[in-house]
């Protein structure tokens, strides 16, 4: 039986859906990808889906327009986009000059089983035509508007939370398909970057405190709208501008026009994004991603200075940060954890046995190199612990002197949702720990985290955080909920934070 991640026989490469450890991480989001008037404009999309393939694994899709036979086209599989969009013949049948893409890592549903049912883009059509969404962010009031919809007669094909907006969409009043997309978006809350296709349209829309990112850009005659700068550079795109938190931007060929369906917010952009989830070569707001991260680990070497003889990364999201915190303290750069690269970006242990000798897959010690030696171990994130565990072990393992962690963000202590799969709260090592508690579970010499002040002044505020209307979105962090997540707060499962 051939090894798949459908079927029931599973490699020790293969992700364990409904496994716990599928929870182990934060995991990334979702990345969307559109284009207008490009031939075999699906041949671009695959390839933008590849640039964007860190932010999300699991699945992905992408729906053509052919105008010569009249009709939309659909791929949508599960696994990478270099195995499912690289061969000619799935390639040809999605012709046309309009494509968008979507690659997933489900927040909603059926998490523990992506079904093919749930990858997007998601198809529907209305009296006016044939319509096609993709989506980055996560509805906070999807549970509650897809019971209100059964109720009235809707019929769901899928268990995600983007359907909502399609069956809104089929409620509306109004014919036009724009409209009748802002009369859903309307009524939908939480975090929402989308890339829809008309069969003459390309429409991309930020919800109004714009959480996830969307930018505009042009190759040649054609449009392109990508979750990161970093897909553009891939297709030999113009970066044109970002699409505004609020914003709705309806792009056809004779052009684009930006029109403001919602109450104007002040933008919450999700800090994260700069942290962790979008790649280093992405300009997000005007910053090089990689740079932002160099100097919050450069804030992170002036708030938590360490005595060592090497700053080691914990490779790859570490590295920005740990190459920021050299420069700061003067102590050398080193690679003292080595990366597979053949790994993918987050590996799942499926086993016991595999699982202690699996970070040693995807990371291995420089054994050479760290033998009775001080090292200080550079990551970006904790969440539940599990890798600077397994770190802390080899190093240890490996003869160093003494084992250091620095952060480069604070501790982790609320779930997102609004796109980014955390673990509930009870599993976040920081909800349970103070500072100095984890470093002494860790059992390492001292762990440090950057503070939220020093991560704003990285990420361009001087004066640090706004407590009373913070730049960003920060509440995986603070507890700060800038959109209430109200499913939630109706099941009873979050306790909010109390506010003075
Ligand atoms: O505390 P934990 O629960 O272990 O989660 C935190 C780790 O997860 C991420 O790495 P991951 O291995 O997922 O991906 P990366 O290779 O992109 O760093 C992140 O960079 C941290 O290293
Ligand atoms: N992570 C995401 O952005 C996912 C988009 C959407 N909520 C889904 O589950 O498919
Ligand atoms: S809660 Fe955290 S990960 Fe989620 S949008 Fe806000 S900053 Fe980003
Ligand atoms: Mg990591």
């Amino acid at each position: 039986m051939p090894a798949s991640i459908e079927g029931g026989f599973r490699t020790p490469f293969d992700p364990q859906p409904g496994s716990d450890l599928v929870d182990d991480k934060l995991h990334e989001e979702c990345g969307v990808f559109g284009v207008l008037g490009a031939q075999d404009a699906a041949t671009f999309v695959a390839l933008g889906l590849h640039a964007l393939q860190h932010r999300g694994q699991e699945a992905g899709g992408i729906v053509a327009y052919d105008p010569v036979e009249s009709r939309f086209n659909s791929v949508r599989r599960l696994g990478y986009v270099r195995d499912n969009f690289t061969r000619a013949d799935v390639m040809h049948t999605l012709p046309g000059s309009l494509a968008i893409g979507h690659v997933r890592y489900s927040t909603s549903g059926t998490k523990a089983q992506t079904a093919v049912r749930d990858v997007q883009p998601l198809y529907a059509e209305f009296a006016r035509g044939g319509f096609a969404v993709a989506h980055n962010g996560n509805l906070t009031n999807a549970e509650a508007l897809r019971e209100e919809l059964i109720e009235r007669g809707s019929i769901f094909q899928s268990s995600s939370d983007t359907e909502c907006i399609i069956h809104l969409m089929a409620r509306s009043i109004q014919r036009a398909i724009a409209e009748r997309m802002k009369d859903a978006l309307r009524r939908v809350e939480g975090a929402f970057s989308l890339i829809a296709m008309t069969r003459t349209k390309m429409i991309g829309i930020r919800d109004p405190l714009g959480v996830r990112p969307l930018v505009l850009g042009r190759v040649g005659d054609a449009w392109v709208l990508s979750s990161e700068t970093c897909a553009l550079d891939i297709v030999g795109a113009e970066f044109i501008r970002e699409v505004e938190p609020g914003e709705m931007v309806v792009i056809t060929r004779n052009g684009v026009a930006s029109e403001r369906p919602f109450a104007p917010a002040p933008s919450k952009f999700c800090v994260f994004e700069y942290v962790y989830f979008s790649r280093p070569d992405s300009v997000i707001g005007g910053l090089s991603v990689y740079e932002t991260r160099r100097r919050i680990g450069a804030e992170l070497a002036k708030e938590a200075p360490v005595e060592a003889d090497y700053i080691c990364p914990i490779p790859d999201s570490g590295t920005p940060a740990a190459i920021g915190f050299s420069q700061e303290s003067g102590i050398p750069f080193a690679m003292g954890i080595i990366r597979n690269q053949y790994v993918g970006r987050t590996f799942i242990e499926p086993t016991d046995q595999i699982r202690n000798m699996g970070v040693r897959l995807k990371l291995n010690v420089n054994r050479a190199l760290i033998k009775g030696k001080n090292i200080c171990l550079v990551d970006d994130s904790v969440v539940r612990g599990t890798t600077s565990r397994k770190i802390r072990d080899m190093v240890l393992d490996a003869g160093a002197a003494s084992v250091h962690f620095r952060i480069a963000s604070p501790p982790t202590m609320w779930s997102c949702f609004y796109g980014v799969d955390t673990p509930e709260r009870a599993k976040l090592l920081a909800h349970n720990m103070t500072e100095e508690q984890m470093a002494k579970h860790l059992q390492v010499d001292s762990l440090r985290f950057v503070s939220l002040d020093g991560l704003y002044r990285a990420c361009g505020y001087e004066g640090g955080r706004d407590a009373k209307r913070p730049q960003f979105c920060d509440a995986c962090f603070s507890g700060d909920y800038p959109i209430p997540p109200s499913d939630i707060i109706a099941k009873g499962d979050l306790k909010l934070k109390e506010t003075a």
